[in-house]
């Protein structure tokens, strides 16, 4: 007896094992008609749409010819952050850089101060919200990342409410500390004692299990190659795996810097070097892409995705949800960027959301792939055919999304018109 079976399914996405690198990422299955079973937190069957006819279960949703696939995978966000930044807008607008505002005490900055100010309670109920948000997407499974306290007590209350949240287990959460997120005011042309503070941090977290991952923004007037190394070396020594914001703005080598060091991810690499793109195809770091952010910064040149594929890298892509480079959670419209602005194919598109995704932030065993014995974190969209959603932009095509078996979410069918007679009878 299952739980829930998921039938009439038009078109089933199923990545391969991965990380899926170079040009088998055009590759992708999709198997037309057929059915998903869950049982417990399980998927537990998968076959075709006639042979699930016959399996005894409680409930059965009709996918009418829909398309179902994997909950997908955020692999790099700032989910937990204090106030907001729209007045930072005309800024932009009037043409002030990124990091020039940054520069001046706002941009980053002016999130730490918000953050600092907020309480525990109040940073873990707006996160929450987002969080809620995020899943509405089709997302099931996200990367948090602290950075906004750039202080002890201020990065450990980040942390802990993405503890905290990762233990209510709506989503999984895997947490990062970016303590090297910008330099604070009482570090100002101090970078280095301010970094030194923070590796005095690590082993705290480790031993509270605060995160799995470390990272640090690299670029320009933030932190050098030679700090960045410094970090990553010291959280390394402490067994954490290493992130890295990297060749963001200025093609400083921080893409090599990930490869040297075998980091998990190197994130943003706009400005990557054909060195460092070279060095990722040859070993195990995955480019994360945000042209989210490329987008929301008025940038002309977005990440190189095709040369990375084509050296053979394995891509993935994230939101980068935070409240000043790239003020989205929504994971859809990423992917349309990604095919509108990097001229990625949709089969790559998938690959990068759901399986590269997931081995971004570890967790490619467990994450970003329907197989029977995974946990069944699964999204039907509202959508005939898995190249549409990319086509279709802006808009939230999640019809329902399971998270370990259980639906989290459902589109309301709240309609502004009276539903005509020929819909009813469907
Ligand atoms: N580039 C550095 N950090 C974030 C932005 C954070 C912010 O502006 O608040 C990013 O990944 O884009
Ligand atoms: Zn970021």
């Amino acid at each position: 007896m299952y739980d829930t079976v998921i039938e009439n399914i038009g078109q089933l996405i199923l990545p391969a094992d991965g990380p899926i690198k170079g040009k088998a990422m055009n590759e992708l299955e999709v198997k037309e008609n057929m059915a998903i079973a869950i049982k417990g937190e399980e998927i537990a069957w998968i076959g075709t749409h006639e042979e699930s006819k016959k399996l005894k279960t409680t409930t059965r949703v009709d996918a009418l010819e829909k398309t179902v696939s994997p909950g997908l995978v955020d692999p790099h966000t700032h989910l937990v952050f204090g106030g907001s930044r729209e007045g930072e807008l005309a800024l932009k607008q009037a043409g002030v850089p990124y990091l020039e505002i940054l520069k001046q005490g706002g941009g980053i900055l002016s999130t730490v101060k918000a953050t600092r100010e907020e309480s525990e309670e109040t940073l873990f109920l707006k996160a929450r919200k987002n969080l809620e948000k995020i899943a509405s997407y089709g997302v099931t499974t996200i990367e948090a990342k602290s950075g906004y306290g750039l202080e002890r007590e201020s990065e450990l209350k980040q942390l802990h409410v993405v503890k905290r949240l990762n233990d209510e287990g709506a989503l999984d959460i895997v947490s990062t500390f970016l303590g090297p997120h910008a330099i604070p005011p009482e570090y100002k042309g101090n970078a280095d004692a301010f970094l030194d503070t923070m590796i005095r941090l690590l082993p705290e977290i480790s031993e509270q299990q605060l995160a799995d991952f470390t990272d640090i923004f690299c670029e320009t007037g933030v932190f050098t190659i030679e700090q960045s190394r410094r970090f990553m070396k010291a959280s390394q020594e402490l067994g954490f795996q290493t992130k890295i914001h990297a060749d963001e703005i200025d093609p400083l080598g921080g893409t090599e810097l990930a490869v040297e060091m075998d980091s998990v991810s190197a994130d943003h690499l706009v400005a990557a070097s054909r060195e460092g793109i070279t060095g990722l195809a040859k070993g195990r770091t995955i480019p994360v892409l945000l042209p989210g952010t490329t987008f929301y910064l008025g940038k002309e040149r977005y990440a190189d995705a095709r040369g990375m594929m084509d050296a053979g890298a394995a891509v993935a892509l994230a939101t980068d949800f935070n409240p000043g480079s790239c003020v989205t959670y929504n994971l859809q419209m990423i992917m349309s960027l990604a095919a509108l602005k990097m001229r990625m194919t949709p089969e790559e598109i998938w690959n990068s959301v759901t399986v590269n995704a997931a081995h971004a932030i570890g967790k490619g065993d467990e994450a970003g792939r329907l197989k029977v014995g995974w946990k069944a974190d699964i999204v039907l969209w509202d959508v005939p055919n898995y190249q549409y959603i990319a086509y279709h932009y802006a808009a939230n095509h999640a019809q329902m999304v399971w998270k370990n078996g259980t639906k989290i979410w459902e589109r309301s069918d709240a309609r502004v018109f009276p539903v005509p007679q020929t819909e009813q009878e469907h």
